[in-house]
């Protein structure tokens, strides 16, 4: 049976464990959480087993999905020998490939970014491995994470600062959106419910709209724009109020406090 250790039985933590519990098979599931409460949640909801103390063992799939700047505290309690036929994969915002492979003292690291809707199998989750993880390492983050959504491989870990953004806070930015579309529904007079039946309507044919049309997202509200119509009346107002610069800047801002903490994270290692 397939270890795989999930250290920070936190948001993150919990969710990627129930979309590992959901859709990949023959795994075994540990959680380590610094507080009882933690460990509980995992027992609990779970089922899983759940330590105060991070001990590995050969094979294992290691999962980090603790705060960042709790990383530097955490790497210096291992031992390198143990953590050394581990696979480990930081799904933290930030933390750079060298401060975790400097803090663990292994090579055998992937950086990594994912996002919530792993609970439903749905996630997508960029990787940039080390350039020493071997081909099993890789190929065994590549098959767990692939049971909880797609799976995104890039050689330049650059590009996590903007997964921070694009991938990790996706979520969100997309939620929030959907939220906007309710709440002019209920100001229109539809209930709170029917206000979400519609906003979960438009999220999910949408998204099943450009994946069976095998299209783009342009391609799919392009020909919603009837000349003359309602709804580029509305795109008018947002084109004018340069609204997807403004979703570009609030991106660029995440990503930049991503390169932030990685600058903080690599601070509180050298100190
Ligand atoms: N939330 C999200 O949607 C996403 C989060 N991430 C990343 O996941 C990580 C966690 O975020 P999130 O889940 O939101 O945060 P949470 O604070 O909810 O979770 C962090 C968990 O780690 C635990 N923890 C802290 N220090 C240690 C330690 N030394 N050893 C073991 N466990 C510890 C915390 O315990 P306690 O609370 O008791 O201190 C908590 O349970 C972050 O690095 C974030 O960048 C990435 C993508 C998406
Ligand atoms: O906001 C954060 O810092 C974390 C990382 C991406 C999503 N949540």
């Amino acid at each position: 049976m397939q270890r795989v250790v999930i250290v920070g039985a936190g948001r993150l933590g919990m969710v990627i464990g129930s979309g590992i519990k959901r859709g990949v098979p023959d795994v075994e599931l540990h959680f380590v959480d610094a507080t009882p409460e933690g460990r509980e949640r995992a027992r609990e909801r779970l089922r899983a087993e759940a330590a105060a103390a991070y001990e590995p063992a050969p094979g294992d799939l290691t999962l980090l999905t603790l705060p960042p700047q709790a990383f530097p505290g955490f790497a210096a309690g291992q031992d390198p020998h143990a953590v050394a036929g581990v696979t480990v994969v930081s799904l933290m915002a930030g933390v750079r490939l060298g401060a975790l492979t400097g803090g663990l003292r292994s090579r055998q690291v992937i950086r990594g970014m994912t996002n919530i809707a792993a609970q439903v199998g749905k996630a997508v989750t960029v990787l940039a491995p080390d350039p020493a993880v071997t081909t099993q390492g890789v190929a065994l983050a590549d098959k767990i994470l692939a049971g909880v959504g797609s799976v995104v491989k890039v050689a330049d870990e650059d590009a996590l600062d903007a997964a921070s953004a694009v991938v990790g806070g996706g979520t969100a930015l997309v939620a929030y959106f959907a939220d906007a579309l309710a709440e002019f529904a209920m100001a229109a007079g539809f209930s709170s419910a029917q206000a979400c039946t519609i906003a979960l309507g438009l999220l999910t044919g949408t998204a099943e709209l450009v994946e069976r049309l095998n299209a783009t997202p342009a391609d799919v509200y392009k020909p919603v724009l009837t000349p003359g119509g309602t709804t580029a009346e509305g795109f008018a107002l947002l084109q004018e109020t340069r609204w997807q610069d403004m979703l570009r800047a609030a991106l660029e801002k995440s990503a930049e406090r991503s390169r932030e903490i990685g600058g903080e994270v690599d601070g509180l290692l050298k100190n």
